[in-house]
């Protein structure tokens, strides 16, 4: 087990910024994930985390130790993507066992482990079949399998849902929500599915154009936004938005008055959550308000 941390880590090709310098603490044992748009920087900040691209700035720090300069197999972190990445020719036993080999686990201890993961996502009466025989979300337990036998670090995940239609996409999130209970092994998990990450986090980065934006619990994320872009990316429907000034505590936009409010005078953007709200004739909004946020723009 181990905490991650991020000092600065940036991503530059030629002039484009692929991630903004990111500072981050990934608690030991925590499941963080990064939430965003397609093109914010997600796959390109795990990929730095893994070592498959490298950092063109910053560190990357895995239970306190440096790991710019290692391969990604000297990392000990464990892998699964979108596309499985199994070998066809292999049963799913030898898929599973596969790591054990590659880094000389001794094979007497194989059985064993490989058995322990297979019962761990349910795949014990698959293990003689090839990949080709198997469903999309038996394929990616495999992958989960191959990812947990040999018990490393850290779990990077990108996407690993997104093959899977909606149905199967429900029982392996849930699958991978109790094999973090289980384990406890710090997972870095990048979606830009929004109802992923508030049921898997445990804190959520959300990114855009290459930025974060918040980092939060997903409650936090929900309730409190630190901008418009989080306030309109989170939640289905989105928080409405409201364009007015704060002047001494009071808001003010056309037709609309609300007092009580804190913050500094000047143009703001009010957030509010209403599942029916209206403006009452005295420019009030009516509840039910669930939260309401003066935000600076994104
Ligand atoms: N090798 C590269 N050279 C130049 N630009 C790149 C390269 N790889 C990625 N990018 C750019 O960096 C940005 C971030 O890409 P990244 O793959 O991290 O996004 P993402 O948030 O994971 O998106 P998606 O959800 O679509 O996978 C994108 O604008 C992408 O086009």
């Amino acid at each position: 087990m181990a905490d991650i941390q991020l000092k600065s880590l940036t991503k530059r090709w030629g002039a484009f910024v692929g991630l903004k310098p990111m500072d981050l603490h990934i608690g030991d044992g925590e499941f963080l994930v990064l939430l965003g748009p397609s093109g914010c920087g997600k796959t390109t900040t795990m990929r730095m985390i893994a070592g498959l691209e490298d950092a063109s700035g910053g560190d990357i720090l895995i239970g306190g130790k440096r790991v710019n300069d290692l391969e990604p197999k000297d990392r000990d972190i464990a892998m699964v993507f979108q596309s499985y990445g199994l070998y066809p020719t292999m049963t799913v036993y030898e898929n599973i066992r596969f790591p054990l080999k590659v880094r000389g686990i001794p094979e007497a201890e194989h059985h064993d482990r490989v058995m322990r993961a297979a019962r761990t996502v349910e795949l014990t009466e698959f293990l003689d079949r090839k990949p080709a025989a198997l469903s999309g979300g038996q394929r990616q337990r495999v992958a989960l399998a191959r990812a947990i036998v040999r018990k490393p670090k850290v779990f990077l995940m990108d996407e690993p849902l997104s093959n899977l239609d909606a149905k199967l996409r429900v029982s392996t999130r849930a699958q991978i929500k109790n094999l973090h209970h289980e384990l406890r092994t710090t997972t870095i998990y990048v979606t830009h599915d929004q109802i992923e990450a508030m049921t898997l986090a445990d804190r959520v980065v959300v990114m855009s154009r290459g930025e974060v934006q918040q980092v939060g619990t997903p409650l936090e994320i929900y309730d409190r936004p630190a901008n418009t872009f989080v306030a309109g990316f989170i939640g289905s429907p989105a928080m409405n938005l409201m364009q007015g000034t704060l002047k001494g505590g009071v808001f003010e936009a056309e037709h609309v008055r609300i007092p009580g409010l804190a913050g500094p005078d000047g143009p703001v953007t009010l957030g509010f959550r209403a599942e029916d709200a209206s403006i009452a004739a005295t420019g009030e909004i009516a509840a039910p308000i669930y939260a309401m946020e003066l935000l600076g723009d994104a």
